[in-house]
């Protein structure tokens, strides 16, 4: 054991070899355990709204205002400063704007750039030197630098900024230095994001949106139902495959594979306008409003159907292929009556809205068509050899996991699975039982051999399971008992259509019950907060997303158009700063245009969650424990150095 720690020791003081590099560090990371904690962001349920995402991304759902009231109070009106907040959001095109009306820029430059300096030194108050100098853009690092510290030498400190910012005006340079500044506000607001899941599917732009995290400073993600699902896809699960493209075409937004990822949809679009072609497709219609063209409207109806019927059939191979997934009452195309038109589900018999089956084979239902066979098998290729895809893939491979414990909050999509009871659920997988936390890790474990494993059955368990996750009534990130994709499209009767949700839902106000959760995973403190999204808080119904007294925070985001009207809000995100947590409800996104014309934000109402007694600092992190161990050890090594034990290193 001495041996590991002299050996430790060694290695240590290959990175501080002197006393006084050891001290140096030591007292470094002392400074930063005494700064404010970093201001944590929290969004979930993106469904690829982009734009929406987009800005609350700028706008640090309400945390770049709140500087803004911080510096200014009462000096500056409302107005201005939320002219100043969107300009900080959208410096171009802001400026593009203003130069139309404004009579003097020059002017508008001096008091813009001066108001910009002082909310940027608040934000840089908040970090080390060294943190500040990292995060500054490139070009204009060293007069940002000089701008934002106070330098108590200067004795004329307005004349001596006066003619910093005249010459930066002098040189024509005062446009990209704006925009410089405001994204680095927007930079140094937040300093770490969370995405609680669902990035993918319903709306246009996911892939816009995983371009974005991927350039972000800090993220981590949990992967939501919709996540996985594309994990599947791209790693050549036909379930999820299937599944995949027809919420897609579902929405309208097949772009998103053809011109988004380069995924060649053509042999789909020729064989469903051939074998679906004098079929109206009534139960196939698109989601949302569709402003396009009527024949694209057409065959991306047919599509829709072509490849709901593929799905239901793979998904049927998928079932036989795994009993140990026991959905076996998920398979209903062999409970048609394809020549009455009628299905039996528990005894109780349905008429079928569609029956235009022309690919089925009744004494074979769930065999693919040679057409449809051929149409996969291509479909496969293109999603595993998509480099785009994969690429995204790997981030959420690499930034993401089914749960996270952070700061003393645990972070999960959906749910824990529970009984009736409150209990934990054990769940059968591959001839073993877990619960809990165990159930979370052995999914991800899964998923991870799904993309690496090099035993081929591994990696084709991994495959499967990550179709298994996006609907599975045992799945913590799915969490209903059924998906009734099939009823929703073939029967008219709403009873088939009801989704149960697992019994975790109804006990989110159970202390007991989440203690015992928070517990599994870890966490014993009484401050502790279960991060939840998946399902949209009702606000229209007077839902809350506040549970259990403050540890539950439901936050699906709302940001899916297409939820909105039964949410009446688009949705709720969260921000834990080192005063506490505030959580942020929006109004729906119109547009990018409208919030700089308009200068609308989209934050509507923000209500602190919990104040904390006395301002959290990084010491009180899970970074600020790294950093005290980090001063453990530096300490035992001057202690070596001092003893002896070490020498120093010239
Ligand atoms: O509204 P759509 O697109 O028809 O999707 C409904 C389906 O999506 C789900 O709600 C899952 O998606 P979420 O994870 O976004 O809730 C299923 O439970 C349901 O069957
Ligand atoms: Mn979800």
């Amino acid at each position: 054991m001495k041996e590991l720690k002299e050996r430790y020791l060694e290695r240590l003081s290959e990175l501080y070899p002197t006393i006084a590099k050891a001290s140096t560090e030591i007292i470094n990371l002392q400074a930063i355990l005494n700064l404010p904690k970093g201001t944590e962001h929290f969004l979930t349920d993106i469904h690829g709204e982009y734009e929406a995402f987009s800005h609350v991304l700028k706008n640090g759902s309400g945390s770049v205002r709140r500087k803004i009231d911080d510096v200014f109070g009462n000096t500056l009106s409302s107005r201005d400063k939320q002219s100043l907040a969107t300009l900080i959001y959208y410096p171009k095109e802001k400026m593009d704007r203003i130069r139309q009306t404004e009579e003097s820029m020059e002017d508008w430059y001096k008091i813009t750039l001066y108001r910009l300096i002082e909310v940027c030194k608040c934000a840089a108050s908040k970090y080390t030197r060294s943190k500040v100098r990292k995060a500054l853009p490139k070009e204009f690092a060293y007069v940002i630098e000089e701008l934002i510290t106070v330098r108590p030498e200067v004795s004329d400190k307005e004349s001596y900024y006066n003619s910093i910012v005249s010459t930066i005006i002098g040189i024509g340079r005062a446009e990209p230095f704006i925009v410089a500044l405001s994204e680095l506000i927007q930079r140094l607001t937040v300093d770490h994001l969370h995405i609680v899941g669902d990035v993918y599917d319903r709306g246009p732009g996911p892939h816009i949106i995983m371009d974005k995290l991927k350039n972000y400073h800090s993220v981590d993600i949990q992967w939501g139902n919709h996540d996985v699902l594309w994990m599947g896809a791209a790693a050549g699960q036909r379930g999820c495959i299937a599944n995949v493209i027809r919420i897609c075409a579902r929405y309208g937004n097949l772009d998103i594979l053809e011109d988004g990822y380069g995924i060649n949809l053509l042999p789909l679009a020729t064989f469903a306008l051939r074998v679906y072609k004098d079929d109206p497709c009534e139960c196939f219609k698109l989601k949302g409003e569709q402003n396009r063209d009527i024949n694209e409207k057409q065959l991306e109806i047919r599509m829709h159907k072509a490849m709901s019927v593929i799905q239901f059939k793979v998904e049927g191979q998928i079932i036989k292929k795994n009993p140990g997934f026991h959905l076996e009452d998920r398979n209903l195309l062999d409970k048609i009556d394809y020549e009455r038109g009628v299905i039996t589900l528990d005894g109780k018999e349905y008429e079928m809205l569609d029956i235009n089956f022309p690919t089925i084979d009744p004494k074979h239902p769930y065999a693919l068509s040679k057409d449809e066979e051929e149409i996969m098998s291509r479909l496969e290729s293109a999603f595993l050899n998509c480099e785009k895809l994969q690429d995204h893939m790997r981030f959420l491979l690499n930034k993401g996991g089914l749960y996270k414990v952070y700061n003393g909050n645990l972070l999960y999509h959906g749910c824990v699975p529970l009984k009736e009871d409150g209990t934990l659920k054990s769940v059968r997988l591959y001839g073993r039982s877990y619960k809990g936390k165990s159930l979370y890790e052995v999914l991800e474990s899964y998923v991870r051999k799904g993309f690496y494993a090099l035993n081929k059955k591994e990696k084709e368990r991994g495959k499967d399971m990550m179709w298994y996750i996006w609907l599975s009534e045992n799945s913590p990130l799915f969490g209903k008992d059924k998906m009734a994709t099939f009823e929703r499209y073939f029967l008219a009767e709403k009873e088939t259509h009801k989704e149960k949700k697992n019994p975790y839902y109804n006990l989110l106000e159970n202390e007991k019950v989440i203690n015992m959760i928070l517990k599994e995973f870890g966490l014993t403190e009484e401050s502790a907060h279960i991060i939840n999204g998946h399902v949209p808080v009702k606000a229209i119904t007077g839902e809350s997303p506040i549970k259990c007294n403050g540890k539950v925070l439901v936050i699906d985001g709302g940001f899916s158009r297409a939820y909105q009207k039964q949410t009446g809000i688009a949705g709720y995100t969260l921000i834990y700063n080192s005063y506490g947590l505030i959580l942020a409800a929006h109004e729906p996104f119109e547009s990018t245009e409208a919030a700089i014309e308009k200068e609308s934000d989209i934050h509507s109402d923000s209500v602190v969650v919990k104040r904390v007694l006395e301002r959290k600092m990084v010491g009180d992190t899970d970074i600020g424990q790294e950093l005290k161990e980090q001063i453990e050890d530096l300490k035992m090594l001057l202690q070596a150095y001092r003893s002896g034990e070490i020498t120093e290193r010239m």
